[in-house]
This record gives structure tokens, sequence and C-alpha cells, in this order.
């Protein structure tokens, strides 16, 4: 495939796997969101975590609110994106859900006066969002590179956990050189460990 073919490869798959996420009721979304989050708070890479960078999700993804309130009682460092300019974030502390007010794209984040900008280098494990996985870690997200530059060039020791819709696992992911690769993936259904 050339460049711009796999380009037009990301965008259709990254509609149709859109599409899919935001086809589940939101009675679905809640049951899967749950038992994704008891796959997570077993999984050691999590338990083991003193710094987790979570996300706060939007009403179509994976809902992890719950999933960060019990980090939060079990004495876990927890931070979410801060959207810092064009395709650039950093992780921001949250020391409580009650913190999160909407953000850049209407995406929660810390409220100006509680921000605490998290070392990049000090996050042990990262719960990443997107719009498809492949069963070999490859990710497709929002199309906007958030992710790929983070963790590639900030915090390439901390452990990449995907969290998605079983819906979105496809069987091939487009990859170009700058995509980051996932250590594993956690569906309503399975956890998957890449290679
Ligand atoms: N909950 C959550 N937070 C997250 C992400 C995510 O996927 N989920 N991100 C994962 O990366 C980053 C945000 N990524 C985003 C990427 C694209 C667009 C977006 O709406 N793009 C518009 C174009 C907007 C414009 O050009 O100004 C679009 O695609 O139509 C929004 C957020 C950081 N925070
Ligand atoms: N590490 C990087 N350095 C420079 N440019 C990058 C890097 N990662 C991604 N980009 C650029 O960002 C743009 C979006 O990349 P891509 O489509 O892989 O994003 P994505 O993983 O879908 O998005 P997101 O992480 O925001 O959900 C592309 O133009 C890509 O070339």
């Amino acid at each position: 495939m050339t460049a711009e073919e796999i380009l037009q490869a990301k965008k259709r798959l990254r509609q149709e796997a859109l599409k899919r996420r935001g086809s589940l009721l939101a009675q679905t979304n809640r049951m899967f969101s749950e038992a994704i989050e008891a796959r997570l708070m077993s999984l050691d890479v999590c338990r083991e975590a003193r710094t987790v960078f979570a996300f706060a999700a939007m009403s179509d993804e994976v809902q992890l609110y719950s999933f960060m309130e019990k980090a939060l009682a079990e004495g876990k460092r927890v931070a979410v994106p801060l959207i810092v300019g064009k395709g650039v974030m950093e992780a921001v502390r949250v020391r409580a859900l009650s913190d999160l007010v909407p953000g850049a794209f209407d995406i929660p984040t810390v409220r100006e006066e509680r921000r605490e900008i998290v070392a990049p280098k000090s996050l042990d494990c990262v719960l990443v969002p997107g719009a498809a996985f492949s069963r070999d870690g490859a990710r497709l997200g929002l199309g906007a590179g958030f992710y790929d530059r983070f963790l590639g060039e900030k915090a390439p020791q901390a452990q990449r956990i995907a969290v998605a819709f079983s819906c979105q696992i496809m069987d091939e992911v487009p990859r170009e050189a700058h995509d980051v690769m996932m250590h594993a993936i956690v569906t309503e259904n399975e956890t998957i460990l890449c290679r």
C-alpha cells in the first residue's frame, strides 16, 4: 500500500469502527464498561501500577469513571489527558472526579485551578482509548496523533493497555511507522495479550 492508500484505509476503518462503537445502547455501554473495569482491576499491570493514566470518556467510549474512583480510593495516582496544542497532550492529575469539567472538544478534563501536570516518565500504566484495534496490538485513534506522540516520545516506558468494546477489534488495522503498539487489549469478553 502507498502512504496515501494507508491514510484512506485508516479513514474508512475509523468510520466503520466509530459507527459500531456509537451504535451500542447506553445500557449496553454501561454493562460492557463494568465488565472491562472488572478485568482491569484484576490485571497485574493495573494492580501494581502506582500511577495510572486513564481517560475521561466521551459518551460512546468505554466508561472509566468508576475505575478511576476505585483507583483513587486505593491510593493510586490517577491522571487524564489535557490537550495543550495540535496533536499534543499532557497527563494532568485527577484528585477527585468532581474536579473534571468539559475541556477541548468537550472532553472532560481537570479544571484550571486544580491542574497539576504529571511527569510522563512517572506513568506506570496507560489506558488507551481508540476507534479500532487489531489483536496484534495495532491501534487506530481519532486521527490527530495525540497518543502516538505522547506514548512514543514522552512515555515509552509505560505499559499500554487498550480498552475497547469487542466490536472495535478488527482483523487488521493499517499501520504507519509512528503508530505505537499496545501491550494488551481489554474488552468486555477477554483480555488480549499482544505480542
Ligand atoms: N476520552 C478521550 N480523551 C481523549 C482522546 C480520546 O480518544 N478519548 N484522545 C485521543 O486521541 C485525545 C483527543 N483526541 C481527539 C482527536 C480528534 C478530535 C476531533 O474531534 N477532531 C475533529 C476535528 C476537529 C478540528 O479539526 O478542530 C474531527 O475529527 O472531526 C477530538 C479529539 C485526548 N483525549
Ligand atoms: N510521533 C509522531 N510524530 C510526528 N507526527 C505524528 C506522530 N504520531 C502521529 N503523527 C501524525 O499525526 C497525524 C495523526 O496520526 P494517526 O492517524 O496515527 O492518529 P491516531 O492514532 O488515529 O490519533 P489519536 O492518537 O489522536 O487518537 C498524522 O498526520 C501523523 O503523521
